[in-house]
């Protein structure tokens, strides 16, 4: 398996997909010139892609535990094709929304097949989902511009669509060459830990979490669509203004991302990052929903970008898929049929409360913010204390990843050390230098007790170092003598 060719193809997907979220939306006016139909027509095909969702989440997700990730990664990649090369030149209206349907069972399809892929992967450490979002979000940052560029140059709207296609065709292949992981492989520790819970803990981790499906998805979504008009029509800032602090939101979202990512990569606690993470955002909520210091929103706006849209969704699920590993898939599918009921309801729910007043629809971003930090925290409380045996050791485990491409870059050192002592005719053993660099061990040691254990490690390496360029210089001094005896021979 070739981890990276696989990841690449896998994160490509969702390149395109973050065109896909957005692309009836962004080419709204193009489609209703195009249907002769209102705008408003364009939004109820739109409305398919949730309907496509809510339904397809659940059965995908169980399904890719049976029958495997792969063909499920499939799936969606064909299905998203021909909703790319249908969308661009349907005109029945009844068929638009079947193809709207056939994207959401698409991404559905897609998270099912991926996520766990990620997860089977890397063991028990789902950093490489989180980088999933930053893909989203290239694509969705791409597409506008590239919308953009069309309609200057007067060319067919279908161009976007097409991109998507093509990258899609040619990953097809690409992805298609992969071996994936073993499905459902249970590390042996992961298990451990999880079977550790009591039942009551592990239902009410479980609860917790999949209600934080919803309320991660509903605190961005919600956001994302008042933000603008909130503060336009109660704090009276200008529309550019508005504009600015939706753009702040996304580039916190994709800064985040890659922080969060760095951050578990480096073998921080997730449910430390998560409960971390949920309380800024909260904090940062509550300044956007009470301030009228434009430079505070401009702040705040881009800190929950950071913390509320920074791959959180994705930490989520990851501590949700770890409590059952032998069911990845249906994990997966349950944490975003809940993401889907609240991309699906707060529309619902803010429009009604829009009716009283514009602040009221935005400051119920709050009472979602809370329920979120509350529901990871019970979550965080029922998983238990971070300090097992199973988790201690993932963390060794990257350490010694470090450890061990330092002593690479050591033993690399050591060698022309070697070279150049050979060529001056130098002892491979230098007893000062080896004393003046446990001298430095000692310095640098930031705990006394460590001290003389550290040396003693120094005193391995350097024997193991001296050893290996005394290995290297009889090779070379072999092989140099063959070579010469060869001269001499072609001499003779
Ligand atoms: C690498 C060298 O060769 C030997 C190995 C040492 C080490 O591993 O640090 C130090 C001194 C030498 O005995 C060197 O001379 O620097």
């Amino acid at each position: 398996m070739h981890k990276r060719a696989l990841s690449l193809s896998l994160y490509l997907n969702y390149f395109v997909h973050g065109i896909g979220l957005i692309i009836l939306t962004q080419n709204m006016q193009a489609l209703s010139q195009h249907w002769q139909t209102p705008i408003a027509t364009v939004s109820y095909v739109v409305s398919g892609i949730g309907m496509g969702r809510l339904f397809a989440y659940f059965l995908f997700g169980k399904l890719s535990d049976r029958y495997g990730r792969k063909l499920f990664i499939n799936i969606g990649m064909l299905s998203y094709l021909v909703f790319f090369l249908g969308m661009a030149v349907v005109t029945n209206i009844q068929v638009a929304y079947a193809l709207a349907i056939l994207a959401g069972i698409a991404n559905s399809a897609l998270d099912s097949g991926t996520y766990t892929t990620f997860i089977e992967m890397g063991g028990r450490q789902g950093s490489a989902n989180v980088l999933i979002k930053a893909f989203m979000s290239a694509g969705e940052f791409i597409l506008p511009l590239l919308i953009a560029s069309l309609e200057t140059t007067r060319q067919w709207y279908g161009w976007s669509f097409m991109l998507a296609a093509v990258v899609l065709i040619v990953n097809v292949v690409l992805l298609n060459r992969q071996k994936f992981p073993v499905r459902n492989q249970v590390d042996a520790s992961a298990q451990a830990a999880g079977q550790q819970l009591s039942k009551a803990r592990r239902w009410l981790a479980s609860a917790s979490l999949a209600g934080y499906g919803y309320t991660s998805m509903a605190v961005m979504i919600l956001y994302t669509q008042w933000i603008s008009l909130f503060v336009t029509s109660e704090l009276n800032y200008s529309r550019v203004l508005a504009h600015l602090l939706l753009s702040l939101y996304s580039i916190g979202s994709i800064t985040g991302v890659l922080v969060t990512f760095w951050l578990l990569h480096r073998g921080a606690a997730e449910n430390k990052v998560l409960l971390t993470m949920n309380l800024s955002s909260l904090v940062a909520l509550l300044v956007v929903c009470y301030t009228s210091w434009p430079w505070l929103s401009i702040v705040a706006s881009f800190v929950f970008g950071f913390t509320a849209a920074g791959g959180m969704m994705q930490v989520g699920l990851n501590l949700f898929i770890r409590l059952y590993p032998q069911a990845k898939g249906t994990v997966t599918g349950v944490f975003f049929t809940f993401g889907s009921i609240a991309a699906f309801t707060i529309p619902l729910i803010t429009g009604w409360l829009s009716k009283q007043s514009i602040g009221a629809a935005m400051r119920f971003d709050l009472v979602i913010g809370l329920a979120g930090v509350a529901l990871v925290a019970l979550a965080v409380w029922a998983l238990g204390p971070t300090k097992s045996l199973a988790h201690e050791r993932q963390h060794i485990n990257q350490i010694d990843q470090q450890i061990v491409r330092l002593l690479n870059q050591r033993f690399d050192t050591v060698t022309t050390i070697g070279d150049l002592k050979q060529a001056e005719q130098l002892p491979v053993l230098d007893q000062q230098r080896e004393d003046r660099v446990l001298d430095q061990v000692a310095q640098k040691s930031q705990t006394a007790a460590h001290t003389p254990y550290l040396q003693a490690i120094y005193q391995a390496i350097m024997l193991n170092s001296r050893a290996y360029q005394s290995a290297r210089q009889t090779t070379t001094t072999m092989t140099t003598s063959t070579t010469q005896h060869k001269e001499e021979l072609t001499h003779d």
